[in-house]
């Protein structure tokens, strides 16, 4: 039976399907990157035809370069003929022509639906489609259109110059513009001046609809009009009638606004949203991985339960001084604990060091490192091998493997290890039966591989410095056990060692 199942295809899953044929925006609020991020948000594939390239930021547009007809007529043909877009949205059509190739494409390969979003003018006030559109887009696109969502100043251009300032010049709008010929209208009036909320009108050619939020008060609405549309045109494409497709479309630009009204990205008066509503709470989150530096092998201290016995020291007690002395890092190496009480130790080790920005890293035991969350592990040649962890552990986490050899070091590299801890380099009593490899094989080793590697054995205060002296630029620092832990004070021991390894590197 299982053999059987085995034979047998996956299920395909159709995924659905929005392509943007639009602008793209440098400051990537707006434009294809709105539209991109936005069907990201709600669920939904997106591919891109794009018909300019701006130079844009949050202080407006510095700079246009349309693209040639006949390259968007290409871009057109490859995704249309192949990929089947359930909806099509477009954005930035600079140019009659570019507006011709698309309506000719649009009746060569039949979509589901066509969100139409007229863009001329952005919030900035700056003109990304002149009025020699104008004509076409009436004429050509609106009729083929199942929804139009102009801007205020839009709508106005699109009505000749009509005068808009109330809801209730909206209303008119919506019922002027659907004459046009389109299956619906969306004016929205995220700039109308003097209104307390943001009132966008939908007339569907029987009713119609106001659509009403609280205006947040926020500088970040750079691009709600893309991504208000390429919501229209996701939800359109997961199978949303229009009406419910207009007001989840709204809901998600007001919850992306409200959630973004105080980041700070760029010097102008007008910055991008957070399509994706994350980019905060990683700012804020202070467990967010750090991704993996290799300078923090510089002074690598290796915990040692029995060392710890010894002194009457907990595992906290001792990593605590460690960092207070000014390790880089720390491994936890617990070779006879009990998992629950290692599991506590691990937890409260990492409060320490993440209260100092410093990694902890598991030694051997993946499940102790993925229950509290620790930055990585380290592996030795006969532990669980290094790609097996990384697919455990996923791409964030660090992982260091024991080498000796750089046949070794070639294989955690293949393998997705971020560095290496080569040794002995001198005899220790820490590790029984541990072959010496000498300065001779640790240079070997860090001269065979691209990775960053920590020296390892019986290293010490007397003898750190011929290590960091060896000069192989990936040789990145010291780790040691016995010559900070087998101590009366451990943060005296590991300020001192410190300061043998920052002056030989500085020499
Ligand atoms: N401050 C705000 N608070 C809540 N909703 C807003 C706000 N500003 C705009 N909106 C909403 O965002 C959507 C886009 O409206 P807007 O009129 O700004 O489009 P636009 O001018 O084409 O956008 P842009 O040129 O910035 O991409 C509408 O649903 C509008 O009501
Ligand atoms: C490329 C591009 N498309 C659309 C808009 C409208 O916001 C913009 N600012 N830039
Ligand atoms: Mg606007």
């Amino acid at each position: 039976m299982r053999a059987m199942q085995q034979q047998q295809e996956p299920a395909q899953v159709r995924v659905p399907h929005v392509l943007t044929v639009a602008g793209s925006d440098s400051g990537a609020g707006a434009g294809i990157q709105a539209d991109l991020k936005t069907c990201a948000a709600r669920g939904v594939y997106c591919s891109t035809v794009i018909t300019a390239v701006t130079a844009q930021n949050t202080a407006g547009v510095q700079g246009v370069n349309i693209l040639p007809e006949e390259f968007v007529r290409e871009q057109l043909r490859s995704v249309l003929s192949d990929m089947h877009p359930d909806v099509v949205k477009t954005g930035m059509l600079p140019s009659p022509g570019i507006i011709k190739v698309l309506c000719q494409s649009l009746k060569e390969f039949q979509v589901r639906a066509l969100v139409v979003d007229p863009v001329m003018v952005s919030t900035s006030g700056d003109i990304l489609a002149g009025p020699s559109i104008l004509a076409t887009l009436r004429e050509e696109l609106l009729p083929l259109a199942d929804i139009v969502t102009p801007n205020i100043r839009e709508a106005s251009a699109l009505l000749c110059g009509a005068r808009l300032e109330t809801v209730a010049d909206m209303h008119f709008a919506a019922k002027k513009i659907y004459d046009l010929g389109c299956r619906s209208v969306l004016v929205k009036g995220g700039d109308l001046p003097n209104c307390s909320d943001a009132v966008d009108v939908l007339f569907d050619g029987k009713e119609l609809f106001e659509f009403r939020a609280a205006r947040i008060k926020t500088y970040n609405t750079h691009g709600t009009g893309c991504t208000l549309a390429s919501a229209i045109a996701a939800e359109l494409a997961r199978g949303s009638p229009l009406f419910y497709a207009v007001k989840r479309a709204k809901h998600y630009v007001e919850s992306a606004l409200d959630y973004s009204k105080d980041i700070l990205i760029g010097e102008g008066h007008q910055g991008p949203f957070d399509h994706l509503l994350t980019l905060k709470n990683n700012a804020l989150n202070e467990c967010m991985p750090r991704p993996f530096d290799p300078s923090s092998l510089l002074l690598y201290a290796v915990t040692d339960s029995n060392m710890n016995k010894r002194w009457g020291r907990s595992i906290s007690e001792a990593v605590q001084a460690a960092i207070e002395g000014g390790a880089t890092i720390v491994q936890l190496r617990e070779k006879d604990a009990n998992t629950g009480d290692f599991l506590e130790a691990a937890k409260t080790c990492i409060k320490i060091c993440h209260s100092r920005g410093v990694p902890l890293l598991i030694n051997d035991r993946i499940d102790v490192a993925l229950a509290c969350d620790a930055d990585g592990v380290h592996i030795g040649q006969s532990d669980i091998p290094a790609h097996v962890a990384r697919k455990l552990l996923g791409p964030e986490k660090i992982i260091g493997v024991s080498c000796k050899m750089p046949a070794q070091a070639e294989k955690a590299w293949v393998d997705g290890a971020d560095y290496i801890g080569c040794g002995g380099v001198y005899p220790t009593n820490t590790k029984q039966n541990n072959i010496t490899v000498g300065l001779d094989g640790l240079k070997t080793v860090c001269l065979s591989s691209k990775l960053p590697v920590v020296a390892i054995g019986g290293i010490g205060i007397s003898n750190a410095k011929p290590v960091m002296d060896l000069g192989v630029p990936n040789l990145k620092g010291v780790a040691v056990v016995s010559a900070l832990f087998d101590r009366e004070s451990v943060l005296a021991e590991t300020q001192h060692l410190l300061s043998v390894i920052t002056d030989s590197r500085s020499q």
